[in-house]
């Protein structure tokens, strides 16, 4: 029997030409699974169709568009078993590659049509449904200054120009931070609670790759003593997150928890997922295994041996009956 899935598309995402693209999609999915395709529209968003697809009760939902869209479609799988597929069109491409789904449409495509799935970890920030992160402090201000219009005119650009500005107002408060097994108050300019982040998300890279399926949260603290120190900092997280090395500066902290709660003086924005949903406090909590998405079959890798080459050779292969390991009989004392 032919699959089937609802198909989410984003008419307006990306910078490239939205028809071209549904008409790759379709070209590429329809052989093999029944489309029910879903445009958003200004008003009726990729949250809605994903709610009442939910409620349809259909087999797999996929959504296409840019983090927006695929960031409110998972949103609503959050706790289904409903398999999601990604097909990310988008300017900055961050939730595919925080979920190591391939970015290009063809891939993506090819991801949905192997038919393998994972879970991954999910999280509840505030009540709110989170698959990537929270943003306290920094990274709520570089989402607030990227705008739709400069994102437009500059593409991936526009988050490091937003990032540089919001590094000009850089303003620390006071945190308390509360996991299930410690209260830790700090001086912070940038707190980020992440389920899952990619490697631009330079501010959740405190542990040395977040991991998005041991039930934990990566909770990264950064508490620069000044500007030149925060750019210090934010280099050397996009190093770390770059070679996948853990942090070492005394400015940058970072713990893992199943859940955290964190308040802040003064009240700081909130991003969620690059959304802003309001101020601190927050208090988030992981959904262990809380989202089932299509992803690309990983072939074992088979660590190879390499004899080839060195001087006087000679391999002679032993004749070892079943279950004997080929050393003969072994002296114990
Ligand atoms: N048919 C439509 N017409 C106008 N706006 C739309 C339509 N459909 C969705 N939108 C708007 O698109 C935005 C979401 O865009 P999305 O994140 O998918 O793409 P993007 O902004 O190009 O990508 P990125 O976030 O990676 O830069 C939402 O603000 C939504 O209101």
């Amino acid at each position: 029997m032919k699959r089937s899935a609802c198909l989410i598309f984003n008419p307006v995402a990306g910078q490239g030409d939205p028809e071209q693209d549904l008409a790759t999609i379709k070209a590429l999915l329809e052989p093999e699974i029944d489309l029910d395709i879903q445009l958003t529209t200004e008003d009726v968003g990729a949250d809605a169709l994903a709610i009442a697809a939910v409620e349809r009760g259909v087999d797999a939902i996929i959504a296409s568009g840019g983090d927006g869209t695929l960031s409110a479609a998972a949103a609503a799988l959050v706790g289904t078993t409903i398999p999601f597929g990604i097909i990310s069109r988008g300017t900055a491409n961050a939730f595919a590659n925080a979920l190591d789904i391939p970015d290009t449409i063809d891939a993506a495509c090819r991801t949905i049509l192997g038919g393998v799935t994972k879970t991954v970890d999910a999280a509840y920030c505030n009540g709110y449904p989170m698959v990537l992160l929270a943003g306290i402090g920094f990274e709520a201000e570089a989402v607030e200054l990227a705008d739709r219009e400069a994102k437009n005119r500059f593409g991936m650009f526009a988050y490091v120009l937003a990032g540089f500005q919001a590094l000009r107002q850089m303003q620390t408060f006071d945190a308390e931070i509360e996991t299930e097994d410690k209260i830790i108050k700090v001086s912070a300019a940038a707190i980020t609670v992440a389920n899952a982040a990619p490697a631009t998300s330079v501010l959740a890279q405190g542990p040395s790759g977040v991991i998005v399926d041991d039930g934990l949260l990566d909770i990264t603290l950064v508490s620069p003593a000044n500007k030149a120190g925060a750019i210090a900092a934010t280099y050397h997280l996009l190093q770390t997150a770059l070679s996948g090395d853990a942090v070492d500066r005394s400015d940058i902290g970072y713990i893992r928890a199943r859940r955290v709660k964190i308040t802040t003086e003064p009240e700081q924005k909130v991003v969620l997922d690059g959304e802003l949903i309001g101020t601190t406090p927050i208090d988030v909590e992981c959904v262990p295994g809380g989202l089932t998405l299509f992803f690309p079959l990983v072939e074992e890798v088979v660590p190879t041996e390499k004899l080839e080459g060195l001087p006087n050779l000679v391999v002679q292969l032993k004749d070892t009956p079943d279950g004997e390991d080929g050393f003969g009989d072994r002296e114990t004392n």
